[in-house]
This record gives C-alpha cells, structure tokens and sequence, in this order.
C-alpha cells in the first residue's frame, strides 16, 4: 500500500514562499521515494502552486488540496470555497473537519460530514480528520470519541478511493508531543475496526500531530499506519520530503 504524506500548511504562506518551496521540492523530490505527495497550501496559493509545480515539471508528483469546503456547489456565503471551485483550480483532494476548524469554527459532526460528501460529489478525496483532546485523553474517553466522530463525520459511499481518514490527538498538534507506537498502533486498530462496520473497504488512515523528519520513521513504521497529515513541518519542503523518504513502500 503506497503511503500518503500530506502537508497541511493551514494559514501559512505567502506568493513568495511557495514559489521558494515548489523550487526546493522539485530540487529533492528523488529523495521522497514511493510515497504519494499531496500539499494543502491556503486557497490563495493553490493556483500559484498548481502553475509553480508545473512548471517545475513535478505537477504529477504533488497533488494539491484544499484545507475546508463549504457544503454546497455555489450561492451566497461570504467567504467561503466550495469543494467544486478547489477542483477547479487543480485540487484532488480537502481536508475536512480538522480539530482547528471543529475549535475555531464550532465545526460538528453533521457539518462535516456534509462537508465530506460534498467532496464526494465535486470529485475529491475528503480527507477527514478525528482526534481527541487532551482531556478526553485522560478521562481514558479516546476510543468513545474517536468512535462518535467516525459514525458522525464519515461521508457515506466513503471508499479507499475517495476518502482518507486522519487521526490527530489534538493534544500533540504542534505540541512536540506525540503519542507512544504502541498508543498509535491501539487507536489505528481501533478505527480500522469501527470504519470496518460501515465501510466495505480498507480505509486508509493517517497519523497526524508533530510528525518531524526525527519521529517520521518510528510513527509511519507503525502498524495501520498508512502516512501522515503533516502541518509545521510541511513548511520547509527539505523537512516535507524527509518525512515522505521516511514512507514505508
Ligand atoms: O494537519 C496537521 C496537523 O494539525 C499536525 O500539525 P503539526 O504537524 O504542526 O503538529
């Protein structure tokens, strides 16, 4: 099973800084092996990176995707993008439901899971995103609500094809803090077995929170652990591609 290393650059970067990247990725992406690349850059980016990628001759080794979309085609919402206009600019796939979103925007399970179908419809690959907190975590509530979020958040018709999940304990995003292997071993096993009651297919499923290029082998030689939805460390293309050298294949 190929591996899916995907960058999350959430509100980072300017013109300039993916121009600067794209140059860097294609000067070491021999270093990045097998593992299927996937960068979600701000909306304001995609377009500047789909053109940069392309040029750099490296445009069918890195897809592009969006980090949210609205649940609808068109219409009136200020401000918002819909999974249709990110798969007119080049995308492939969104991140939906990421615990920023769900903390920041007061995103639940039912929007996001509209959020993901729409995905579906418009032709991405909804990469949906679960995890608990620090407190749920030591409240030993972990299995209980990453089970919620699951049946919740999950688009139905998901297939290895067109959907992904990301499991990121919000406790260790950007924290430096990740859980053990035998932790992420647990819980992959457990939302393999939950995704198995609904899904037909083998999903795949991503870790995510502080995965740098010094943990990226021991958290990816996991098993169940099928890549990682990478944010911090996705900023620096060198660190991006040691993370994806460190893919199984
Ligand atoms: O979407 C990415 C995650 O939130 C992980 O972020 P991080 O690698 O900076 O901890």
């Amino acid at each position: 099973m190929v591996m899916l290393i995907a960058g999350n650059w959430k509100m980072n970067g300017l013109a300039a800084d993916a121009a600067e990247q794209v140059r860097a990725l294609a000067d070491g992406i021999g270093r990045a092996g097998g593992a299927e690349l996937l960068i979600c850059p701000p909306a304001t980016l995609i377009p500047i990176m789909a053109r940069a990628l392309e040029e750099a001759g490296i445009r069918d080794r890195v897809a592009l995707g969006g980090q949210d979309c609205h649940i609808a085609e068109k219409g009136a919402h200020t401000g918002d993008i819909s999974a249709w206009m990110l798969k007119d600019i080049g995308c492939s796939h969104v991140i939906v439901g990421h615990s920023e979103r769900r903390i920041d925007h007061g995103e639940d399970d039912d929007l996001i899971r509209a959020k993901a179908e729409a995905a579906l419809e418009a032709g991405l690959v909804a990469i949906v995103c679960i995890g608990e907190t620090e407190a749920q975590r030591q409240a030993e509530e972990t299995e209980l609500v990453l089970s919620h979020q699951l049946r919740g958040s999950m688009p139905s018709g998901a297939t290895r094809e067109n959907a992904v999940i990301a499991y990121e304990p919000v406790w260790a995003i950007g924290t430096g803090h990740t859980p053990t292997a035998e932790d992420v071993a647990h819980v992959h096993r457990h939302i393999r077995t939950v995704a198995e009651d609904f899904f037909p297919d083998d999903l795949r499923i991503l870790y995510g929170g502080s995965v740098k290029p010094d943990n990226a082998g021991a958290l990816l030689a996991v098993d169940g652990v099928d890549g990682a939805l990478v944010g911090g460390a996705s900023l620096k293309a060198e660190d991006f591609l040691a993370i994806a050298a460190a893919a199984k294949v």
